[in-house]
C-alpha cells in the first residue's frame, strides 16, 4: 500500500500557514479570498471528525499595513506593536470565517518559555486537549508582542515552524502540514540553484538531508527551509508525519489528505524515548 493512503486516516492534524501564503505582497494586506478556502478546509476536515488546530503567521504584516508602514518593520519594539495589532485584526477575520462555518475558533498566544516551564508547558497541553474534547479549532501563533525571553537570548522572533512542531509533539498529533511558498524540500534552494532537484519522501531524517536547509538560510532572509527541516525532526520524532507543500491554493489540504502526492512527506518514526523538553531545550 502506498504510505500516502494512509494520510485520510490521521485523527489529529496541525496545519501551519506561513505569512507569504496568507498576504498580498503588494500591499501586506490580508489575501481574503484565500483566508477563506484555508477557514472552509479546515472546518471540512473538523467535519469529518478530526481534531484541528492552525498554527498562523501573520501578525507582524498585518500589524504593519494597519499603520501604514511599506513592508515589515525592522526594529524589534515596532514589530511588537505591529503584532499587537495585527495579532488582534487576524483572530478578529479567523474568528469571523470560522463561525460561518459553526466552528469555534479559539486563540492560543504561546512562546518558547511557555514551553520550558514545566508547569506551563502542562497548562498549554491541558487548555489544547479540553478545547479538542470541547470542539474547538485552536489558532495559534507566537506571543510576539510580549516573548521577551526570545527577544533577550536571540534578538529576533522564533519561528511558527518549530513551534507548530512543539505543538504536534505536545499534542500528540499524528500530522503537522507546513504550507509555505515552495512545493516542498529541494536538493538546495531552487530559488538560487537551478539545478536543485525535488525530494518527494524523506523515510530517514539524516545529517545531509538536514544540512540541505542550512545554506540557504541566510539567503532568504527568513527560516526558510532550515526551520522546516528542524521542525521536521521534531514531528516525526514525536511519531507525526510531516509534509511542507505549497500554499499558494489551500485546496491542496484535501488533496493531501486524500493521499495525492503533492509536497515531501516526511515518516514519523517514533524515537522509543521521546522527550519533547530535550528537544525544546536544543533550540533555546
Ligand atoms: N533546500 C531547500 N528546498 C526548498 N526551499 C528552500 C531550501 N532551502 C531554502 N529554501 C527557501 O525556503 C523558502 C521557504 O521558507 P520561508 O520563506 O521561511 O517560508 P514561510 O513564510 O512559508 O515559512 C523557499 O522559498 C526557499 O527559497
Ligand atoms: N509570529 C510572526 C511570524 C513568525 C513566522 O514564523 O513567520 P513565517 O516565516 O511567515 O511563518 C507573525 O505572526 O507575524
Amino acid at each position: 500500500m502506498n504510505y500516502r493512503e494512509l494520510l485520510k486516516d490521521k485523527k489529529r492534524i496541525v496545519v501551519k500557514v506561513g505569512s507569504s501564503s496568507l498576504i498580498h505582497k503588494e500591499t501586506n494586506k490580508l489575501d481574503l479570498r484565500k483566508l477563506e478556502v484555508l477557514v472552509r478546509e479546515l472546518s471540512d476536515l473538523h467535519n469529518q471528525g478530526k481534531d484541528v488546530v492552525l498554527v498562523t503567521s501573520g501578525a507582524v504584516a498585518v500589524g504593519a499595513s494597519a499603520f501604514g508602514m511599506h513592508g515589515k518593520p525592522v526594529e524589534l519594539k515596532k514589530k511588537q506593536a505591529c503584532s499587537a495589532v495585527g495579532q488582534a485584526r487576524l483572530m478578529m477575520i479567523y474568528q469571523k470565517l470560522f463561525s460561518e462555518y459553526n466552528q469555534m475558533a479559539a486563540q492560543i498566544l504561546m512562546t518558547k518559555n511557555t514551553m520550558v516551564n514545566n508547569l506551563n508547558r502542562i497548562n498549554a497541553r491541558n487548555t489544547f486537549e479540553e478545547l479538542l474534547e470541547l470542539g474547538a479549532i485552536p489558532v495559534v501563533n507566537e506571543n510576539d508582542s510580549i516573548s521577551s525571553y526570545e527577544l533577550e537570548m536571540l534578538e529576533s522572533f522564533g519561528d511558527n515552524d518549530t513551534l507548530s512542531a512543539v505543538i504536534a509533539g505536545l499534542i500528540g498529533a499524528d500530522l503537522l502540514i507546513l504550507l509555505s511558498d515552495i512545493d516542498g524540500l529541494f536538493t538546495d534552494d531552487p530559488n538560487t540553484n537551478p539545478d536543485a532537484e525535488f525530494i518527494d519522501t524523506v523515510e530517514e531524517l539524516d545529517d545531509r538531508l538536514l544540512s540541505m536547509g542550512k545554506g540557504p538560510k541566510s539567503k532568504v532572509g527568513t527560516g526558510g527551509m532550515a526551520t522546516k527541516l528542524t521542525a521536521a525532526e521534531i514531528a516525526t520524532s514525536a511519531g507525526a508525519d510531516m509534509i511542507i507543500a505549497n500554499g499558494r491554493d489551500f485546496h491542496i489540504i484535501h488533496k493531501l489528505i486524500e493521499g495525492r502526492k503533492y509536497g515531501t512527506l516526511f515518516a514519523g518514526n517514533k524515537k522509543e524515548e521521546f522527550y519533547l523538553i530535550d528537544y525544546i531545550e536544543k533550540l533555546l
